[in-house]
């Protein structure tokens, strides 16, 4: 099965200072398959700094890699010219973390979604385009009607992304490169935003590389995962083993600061003396394997909190378990 994108020991290095000129690494021998009968949806998450907008501006080739090479369709995108240039401007499309930033407070939607028609030549006539922008409006829950002859701020934030996603659907991309998407959208509308990526792959045969900071959301939509710190690889795989059995220990760092709700209990309900010594553990992966974790889950009522502490001491108990237990004999009996 021939590949959709291939990215084979990618680096991309940024120099920087005239006088003490210095270098950052930002992105370290990257490698990852896409197959073109497989439309997938992969997260590459990371914390800030990690070299995912740079994956992300390497992909839209904004910039270059100072190594390794970017494989389109069986074709490195750095030798692209004339009509297969465009076709891979037109097939690889992006939707950023900014839903205003993207609009021109002085076009409406209808000029937003025009342009791209116009550029790559997608409708015969005017009432082509004007049902192309319809399909596009109703394929990401938006109601054309309702949508078409605003201005942006006549819009909510979370209509704005999906107008994003519509004028880059309208293109017939087989590859959406989503950077951090929903992470300026309120949590109210996030999902709806995820659901509109994830029917993208599912019915339309649209590749997402979902680039984010958030596991939670990762943990949603994607189906396998590539975590990076400070510009390489600290493991990837299958979404689900990846968050449910870390093997690197910043992955379970990472994997330990999602705040999994728990909807029985509310925040402030736990003994002081708990919360002191670094609090709880419900939902906590380490609660199978952390004696200091068991022990708190036994306390009636259970307690709940989870915070960067806890994640702290529980990462403390595999490096350091000595220093663990007197944590946990300092606590016990609550
Ligand atoms: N144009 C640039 N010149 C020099 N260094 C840069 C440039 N762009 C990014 N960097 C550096 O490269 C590294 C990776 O940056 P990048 O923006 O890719 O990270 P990120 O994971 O997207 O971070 P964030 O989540 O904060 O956007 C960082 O150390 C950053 O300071």
């Amino acid at each position: 099965m021939a590949d959709l994108l291939r990215l084979e020991n990618v680096s991309k290095v940024y120099s920087h200072g005239i006088i003490n000129a210095h270098s950052t690494i930002a992105l370290r021998n990257f490698s990852l398959t896409l197959k073109e009968d497989e439309p997938t949806i992969l997260t590459v998450a990371g914390e800030s700094g990690s070299g995912k907008t740079t994956l992300a501006m390497l992909l839209l080739g904004f910039i270059t890699a100072s190594a390794g090479q970017i494989i389109y369709r069986g074709k490195n995108i750095a030798s692209l010219h004339g009509a297969e240039k465009m076709a891979y401007r037109r097939e690889v499309q992006a939707v950023f973390q900014d839903p205003f930033a993207v609009f021109n407070p002085f076009y409406t939607v209808d000029h937003l979604l025009t342009v791209p028609i116009k550029r790559f030549g997608l409708a015969k006539s005017k009432a082509d385009a004007r049902n192309k922008m319809e399909e596009a409006l109703t394929a990401v829950g938006l109601r054309p009607e309702d949508i078409l002859g605003r201005f942006p701020h006549q819009l909510s934030g979370g209509q704005r992304q999906r107008i994003n996603v519509a004028r880059a659907l309208l293109l017939k991309p087989r590859l959406l490169i989503a950077d951090e998407p929903v992470s300026m959208v309120d949590a109210s509308l996030r999902a709806t935003i995820l659901e509109t990526l994830r029917n993208l792959q599912r019915d339309h045969g649209v590749s997402v590389i979902y680039i984010t900071h958030d596991l939670t959301t990762a943990y949603h939509i994607a189906k396998s995962i590539i975590v990076l710190y400070r510009g390489s690889v600290m493991e990837a795989g299958d979404v689900d083993r990846v968050i449910k059995e870390p093997q690197h220990p910043y992955t379970q760092l990472l994997v330990d600061s999602i705040p999994w709700p728990n909807l029985d209990q509310r925040w402030g309900a736990q003994p002081i003396k708990a919360r002191e010594v670094g609090g709880n553990t419900d939902g906590c992966r380490f609660r199978t394997r952390c004696p200091m974790a068991m022990e708190i889950c036994k306390q009636d009522p259970p307690l709940f909190r989870i915070d960067e502490r806890h994640a702290a001491s529980c990462f403390l108990y595999e490096k350091r378990p000595e220093i663990a237990k007197a944590q946990l004999s300092e606590l016990l009996p609550v």
